[in-house]
């Protein structure tokens, strides 16, 4: 499995959000000597499919962020689908409830010591209160992350997808075992786009994140490797 970052640089994963392959494999390749894995989401996989994963995994470890959601039996089957794309990091819902993670865990072993770090996401960054209970689930957002945690990581997930507004919380109640990848940066100054849920790079990294993830800050950038590099500058050592 994909070890802790060790350093500011590789704690960043830059999303290849675009669904031009030539792009994500110009970007991923002026981005990787500078940066942790890439993450490759829905938008490039839904253009271009594993080929995609092909053309970036010699460049960096590659985070799969494609969100499994659905009965526990076609979840397992995704995931070994996926096992021989040799993913370092594969996310599934966590409101896909305890059976799901716990086949997508079980089905993952088969990829022995190099199997893909499980993350469960917890409520998407994008989501405020307003939006949550518009899904049935009120109160802050914090709580129902909270609570999506300890389901997923009882249940055999690695580590969380959250926000940075949950990353000290999540440490103070489950400590520094899990895995916290954390999308929903924004560079002081940066818009915010469709994220309601953020904080900055560094604040993120001061709470307890092991990763960040940063799309349109990075790719959006006229020079995307400067902007990398400047977040990277940015994080506490
Ligand atoms: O809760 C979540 C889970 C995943 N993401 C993904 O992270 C990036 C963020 O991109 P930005 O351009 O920096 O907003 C994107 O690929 C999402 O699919 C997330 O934002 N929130």
């Amino acid at each position: 499995m994909l070890q802790r970052p060790t350093t500011a640089a590789a704690r960043i994963i830059p999303a290849l959000d675009t669904p031009d392959a030539d792009r994500a494999a110009a970007l991923a390749a002026a981005l990787a000597p500078h940066c942790g894995p890439l993450k490759l989401g829905l938008e490039l996989f839904a253009a271009e499919g594993p080929a995609a994963m092909r053309r970036i995994a010699p460049l960096a470890p590659v985070f799969l962020d494609l969100k499994l959601h659905d009965i526990p039996n076609t979840v397992a089957g995704a995931v070994r689908s996926l096992l021989p794309l040799r993913p370092a990091m594969l996310t599934l819902h966590a409101g896909g409830g305890t059976a799901m993670l716990a086949a997508a865990r079980a089905a993952a072993e088969a990829a022995g010591a190099d199997r893909p770090i499980l993350l469960a996401v917890t409520v998407l960054t994008s989501m405020d209160a307003a939006a949550l209970a518009a899904t049935g689930v009120a109160g802050d957002p914090a709580g129902q992350v909270l609570r999506l945690a300890g389901l997923a990581l009882a249940a055999g997930a690695d580590g969380l997808v959250c926000s940075p507004q949950e990353v000290a919380a999540i440490r103070a109640e489950f400590g520094p075992a899990p895995y916290l990848v954390v999308p929903g940066v924004r560079p002081a100054g940066s818009a915010a786009g469709d994220q309601a849920r953020t904080a900055t790079p560094a604040e993120a990294v001061a709470a307890g994140a092991d990763w960040i993830v940063v799309g349109r800050p990075i790719t959006g950038a006229a020079d995307p490797v400067a902007a990398l590099r400047a977040i990277a500058g940015s994080l506490p050592r």
